[in-house]
């Protein structure tokens, strides 16, 4: 099986269509503070209007209160925190019927994001797999130089990328065409 490919940080309605088009299985919008964040109205806007995508919602130390308000406004596939949360964000994002992505190894997630200290950052790091029961995605620093080779050694579920595909921080079709090609070619 190839891959899943995320590509994280989209902001508007084109460049998602494109990325679908072009063979990403899932869109990445950051709610959470970043050059790349977009408000909640703007992330409802888009997955109302594009209802065949699966949009991840992207959040760091989000409150309970917060993440409710996510759930009830914004209907993602899937919701993916980074950070420490202090209630129990996996069991309210089944409760709402989405799938949790956990970026630590937490088995009660659906899916578990191996990603660098810095999310978003393009930083590359000890990239590894762990054992787990659960799909793996590998994130941080891959680029569609490097990704043919994190796929080739590590056999991740999926690989998410973000500052790999920009340039000067725009979201860039061609290569995000090529990180997709090069990620899909190698499983
Ligand atoms: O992308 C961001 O700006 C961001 C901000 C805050 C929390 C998470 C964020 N991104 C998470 C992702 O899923 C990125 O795709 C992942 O960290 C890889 O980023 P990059 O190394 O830039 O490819």
């Amino acid at each position: 099986m190839e891959p899943d490919v995320k590509i994280c940080g989209v902001k508007d309605a084109l460049t998602a269509l494109e990325a679908h088009r072009a063979g990403a299985d899932y869109i990445g919008l950051v709610l959470a503070p970043s050059s790349r964040q977009i408000s909640l109205e703007q992330a409802r806007h888009l997955v109302m209007t594009l209802p065949a995508i699966r949009f991840v919602a992207v959040v760091r130390g989000m409150t309970r209160e917060a993440l409710q308000e996510l759930l009830q406004k914004v209907p993602v596939f899937a919701v993916q925190y980074h950070g420490e949360a202090d209630f129990d964000w996996v069991s309210m994002v089944h409760e709402a019927g989405r799938k949790a992505v956990a970026t630590t190894l937490d088995e009660r997630a659906d899916i578990i994001l191996m990603d660098g200290p810095e999310p978003g950052q393009g930083r590359t790091w000890d990239w590894h797999r762990p054992a787990s029961d659960k799909p793996v995605w590998i994130a941080g620093g891959l680029t569609p130089e490097n990704v043919g080779t994190v796929v080739r050694t590590l056999r991740p579920d999926g690989v998410d990328v973000s500052s790999g595909v920009e340039t000067d921080g725009v979201k860039d079709i061609e290569k995000i065409r090529q990180f997709i090609k090069e990620a899909k070619q190698w499983r």
